[in-house]
């Protein structure tokens, strides 16, 4: 319409001496019509051709790792941090090249995390090679996660920054290092959170894992993945010890939930796939280096600072306990599941063969009630708590933790050693020394 009106008007403008030609007056205006309609036809198609080839640029995936480009670094949109390029590759390489245990390359997701950090700094102590994933987020102070990684980084880890949901990112990793297993520690931890910001454990629990999986799935060689299931899956269960034969379909938080989600997604992809997979449930990890949102930290903090602590009780004010476990009891079960781990057995994604499939506990198996974890802390740092006690709250938290470690024990050789006392002597050595004089001259062990 709007065309044919902008058209009409030629009809009365006076020809040009020199192109009008008085004889032939309809066919130079229609001809004159024809041209400008052709011009407006042609710079539409133009227009719409070229709106869709951006549409089409925004939308492409970044080229193959195989491509060019990849020799320049990329960034992540979540963090700002880059990677990719030949430094980077190179940085890379020499993290992932094994000194002592031949071929032997672990990456392991959540590197700057507590338990992520003191797992790396073992297995590259003893001579594996070790590449770190982690994307610094702020559920927890992230200066803590650099410091963990200052260090790592001077004990010759290098931690690439990254989320383990940008699928770009993992499959550089796996083309440019051959892993042959991942220690999968990645994760939004955290009982009580899950009530404030639901979706953080769906992303990095569920969306994540199964990000990880596919990029595993499909490496050449597949990797054996030993990663942290957790405690919190036996939920509401009574009976105790908590066995790996008992019921796990009762939990009490989604944090639980997304943990045993996990699970069975593992063991998903142990199915199809030929993944070999080790899930290990953690019980309450304490320690040196540990994590600001867990009660034995935040109550260390709040008695040096004089400010009053909530001391959740059971019915009848019957005492909350926990199977409080040591980091470094922690880290010797990851190392002993990672050195019984079988080979998976796919190939380019296909299942050749049956592959390996564990859970085990690792605990302390002797829960103590967080009235004397709190006595305990008392007497090491010489101060009274002032203490409110309030009855647990439907929030998560439930009222015991004890865990049977016999299987973890027959197979992965797995002891715990340290009690809580010992180990909070530690922790809070660890503690002073890293809030009084800063991170720099505090050590892992
Ligand atoms: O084993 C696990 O799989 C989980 O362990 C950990 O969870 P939890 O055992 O709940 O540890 P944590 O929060 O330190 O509370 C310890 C005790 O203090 C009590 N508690 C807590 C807070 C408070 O203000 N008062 C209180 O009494 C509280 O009732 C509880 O009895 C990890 O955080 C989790 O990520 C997961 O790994």
């Amino acid at each position: 319409m709007s065309q044919l009106k902008t058209l009409s008007h030629l009809d009365s403008i006076p020809s040009s001496p020199g192109k009008f030609k008085p004889d032939k007056p309809s066919f130079q205006i229609h001809r004159l019509r024809l041209h400008s309609s052709l011009l407006s036809r042609l710079a539409f198609w133009s227009l719409l051709f070229l709106t869709l080839m951006a549409f089409l640029f925004l939308l492409s995936p970044p080229s193959s790792p195989s491509s060019s480009s990849f020799s320049q670094p990329r960034r992540n949109l979540g963090s700002g941090a880059s990677w990719g390029g030949r430094e980077w590759e190179k940085r890379l390489r020499k993290s992932a090249a094994p000194r002592s245990n031949p071929g032997r390359t672990v990456l392991v997701t959540g590197a700057a995390g507590f338990v992520g950090s003191h797992v790396s700094l073992s297995l590259r102590r003893r001579g594996d090679g070790v590449v770190g994933l982690d994307n610094f987020d702020s559920y927890y102070d992230p200066g803590l996660k650099r410091a963990r990684q200052n260090l790592l980084s001077r004990s010759g880890v290098f931690i690439v920054e990254g989320d383990i949901n940008d699928r770009e990112l993992l499959k550089k990793l796996f083309d440019v290092v051959p892993f042959t297993h991942v220690m999968h520690l990645a994760a939004q931890a955290g009982v009580r959170y899950a009530m404030e910001n639901p979706s953080s454990y769906i992303h990095s629990n569920i969306a994540g894992f199964v990000n990880l999986l596919e990029a595993c799935k499909s490496a050449n060689p597949q990797p054996a993945i030993i990663w942290a299931s957790s405690s919190s899956v036996y939920g509401l269960n009574s009976k105790v010890p908590f066995s790996e034969k008992d019921r796990t379909d009762q939990p009490a938080s989604l944090y639980a939930a997304t943990k045993k989600a996990g699970e069975e997604i593992a063991h998903t992809y142990n199915h199809i796939h030929g993944l070999s997979i080790t899930g290990l449930r953690f019980f309450t990890v304490y320690g040196p280096w540990g994590r600001p949102d867990m009660a034995y930290f935040f109550f260390t903090k709040n008695i040096l600072k004089g400010k009053q602590i909530t001391i959740y009780e059971g019915p009848d004010h019957s005492s909350v306990a926990r199977d409080f476990t040591y980091i470094d009891d922690i880290v010797k079960g990851c190392l002993g599941a990672l050195d019984t781990a079988k080979k998976s057995t796919g190939s380019g994604g296909k299942k050749k063969g049956a592959a390996q499939f564990r859970i085990f506990n690792l605990g302390n198996t002797s829960p103590v009630p967080v009235t004397e974890l709190v006595r305990i802390l008392e007497k090491l740092l010489k101060v009274k708590a002032k203490k409110k006690l309030l009855p647990l709250p439907r929030n998560g938290d439930v009222k015991f933790t004890h865990a049977n470690i016999s299987l973890a024990h027959s197979e992965l050789r797995y002891e715990p050693k340290t009690d809580l006392e010992a180990g909070l002597k530690k922790f809070v050595k660890w503690y002073i020394s890293y809030y009084n004089n800063g991170s720099k001259k505090s050590s892992f062990r």
